[in-house]
This record gives structure tokens, C-alpha cells and sequence, in this order.
């Protein structure tokens, strides 16, 4: 049987922080492919406006153009309303038979799991691979995220401190209480503090992007002039 992750995300715009995690997904789980799903419209960003479905699926296409085994997929594109992980995941187990599921995913949006739609199926559907992320991200809110000093704690796990793996652990006793059984791993790679928020924040201050994204994705931000003046 295969092993497919997906890695769902806005990709606004793809980053080293996403490629690195994939990655380490790809070894810690040994999997044959990565599926990356970016979002028409995600459920949590539902009212803001950023760069065109296109524009964020063409930056992934680059960034991923030399990889053996990611795929982008635009099973996305069409949808109407909100882009719930489950509709996803169902579609692509259509498309793809016989496969073991996994679902690569940031500390961030991990701490908002128990809050999305029909997380009970998906939960019993796919395994999640979590990636530490000390910094939260602009799309959490206060209530889901943890403090800024996640990185006060180490421990002997590659990029996880006390704090981190304490989240997590927040999140499987929430869906124990709801009798919901999760599968899950902690994918051992460095933190990395790159957020798509940041990259977009440094176009609009025109400060150089080199090294935060792959240089394609940085020449077509530079070439179509994105985000320079809007978040
Ligand atoms: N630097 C990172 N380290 C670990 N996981 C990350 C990182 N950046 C993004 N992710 C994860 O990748 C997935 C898609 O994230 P997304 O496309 O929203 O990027 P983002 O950097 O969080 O964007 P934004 O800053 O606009 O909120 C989420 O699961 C998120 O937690
Ligand atoms: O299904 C949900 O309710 C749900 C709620 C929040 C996020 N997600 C998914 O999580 C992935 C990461 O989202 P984002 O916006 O943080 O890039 C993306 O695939 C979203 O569709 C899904």
C-alpha cells in the first residue's frame, strides 16, 4: 500500500519553511509522495483577500518542478465556499485507491484541529505529521496559539521544546474528550521562522526575500511585482 501525505496550505506564498517541513515528512514517515493541496479558500482566513488561486498555485508548481515525488494538485480550485480539509481528502481518496493517508501539517494549525469541520472523520482517516513552529502564525487566534517563548525549553527531539510537544498533547487529550482517537508523529526537523505573513510583509517594505523562498518563487514575486501593496 502507498503512503500519501497531503500538505494543505494557502501557500500565499510557498516558502523554505513548507519545503523543509515536506521533507522531513517525507523521510520520518518514509512516503512514497506528497500531495500539495494549496487552498481556493481557507476556512480560517475566509475574509481576507490575497493573491489569486493561480498566482499561489504556479509559485508551488515551481518550487516543487525539481522534486521526485511532490505533486500539486488543483482539486481545490473549483469549489464553492470554504475549502474543509475532509471534502478534500475524501475527493483525493477517490482519485487515488488503496493508499495509506497521512497529513502534513504546522504546530499552528494543529492547535486548531479540534475546531475544524467534521475533524472526527478526518481524524480517523489520515495520520498527522507535525512540524514545531515557535512563532504563531497571523491565522491563529490568542486562544489556540502558544506564547512566543516556545523556544525556552529544549529537548533532545530536533526542533521540540517541552512546550511544543505539550501543545500537541493539549490537542489529543481535547479530542480523547471527545472520544476521538488521533493518530499522530512529531517530524524532527529545526524551527524554521519563515511565514508566508513574513515574506509578504518584506515585499511590501522591499526588503530582500532571498534565502526565505526558492529563488523561482522569488523571481516571479519580483517578476509579476507581488505584494507590495497589500497583506
Ligand atoms: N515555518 C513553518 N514551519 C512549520 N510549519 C509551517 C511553517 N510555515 C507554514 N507551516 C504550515 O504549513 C501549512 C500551510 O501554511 P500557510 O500556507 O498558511 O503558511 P503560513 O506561513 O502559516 O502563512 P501565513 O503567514 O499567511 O499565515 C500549515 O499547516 C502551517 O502550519
Ligand atoms: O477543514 C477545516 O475546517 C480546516 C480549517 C482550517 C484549516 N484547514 C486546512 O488546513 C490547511 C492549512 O491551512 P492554512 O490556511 O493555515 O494554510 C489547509 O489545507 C486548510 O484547508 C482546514
Amino acid at each position: 500500500m502507498q503512503k500519501v501525505a497531503i500538505l494543505g496550505g494557502t501557500f500565499d506564498p510557498i516558502h523554505w519553511g513548507h519545503l523543509v517541513m515536506a521533507e522531513a515528512a517525507l523521510q520520518q514517515a518514509a512516503l512514497d509522495q506528497v500531495i500539495w493541496v494549496p487552498t481556493r479558500l481557507a476556512p480560517h482566513k475566509a475574509q481576507q483577500l490575497g493573491l489569486s488561486f493561480e498566482h499561489r498555485l504556479q509559485m508551488v508548481q515551481q518550487a516543487i518542478a525539481d522534486h521526485p515525488t511532490f505533486t500539486v494538485t488543483q482539486i481545490e480550485a473549483n469549489r464553492v465556499g470554504p475549502s474543509f480539509a475532509i471534502t478534500t481528502l475524501q475527493a483525493l481518496q477517490e482519485l487515488h485507491l488503496q493508499v495509506q493517508w497521512y497529513w502534513i501539517i504546522g504546530l499552528d494549525a494543529f492547535r486548531t484541529l479540534p475546531r475544524w469541520y467534521d475533524h472526527a472523520k478526518l481524524a480517523a482517516t489520515c495520520e498527522w505529521l507535525v512540524a514545531p513552529r515557535s512563532q504563531p502564525s497571523n491565522s491563529c487566534s490568542p486562544d489556540s496559539c502558544g506564547s512566543a517563548n516556545d523556544l525556552t525549553t529544549p529537548t533532545t527531539e530536533l526542533g521540540w521544546t517541552t512546550e511544543m510537544i505539550a501543545s500537541c498533547e493539549q490537542v489529543i487529550a481535547v479530542m480523547a474528550q471527545q472520544s476521538i482517537a488521533i493518530r499522530w508523529q512529531r517530524l524532527p526537523m529545526p524551527v524554521m521562522g519563515i511565514s508566508s505573513s513574513l515574506i509578504r510583509q518584506y515585499c511590501r517594505e522591499q526588503r530582500s526575500i532571498r534565502y526565505l523562498v526558492p529563488e523561482a518563487v522569488r523571481a516571479y514575486i519580483t517578476g509579476y511585482q507581488l505584494y507590495q501593496n497589500h497583506d
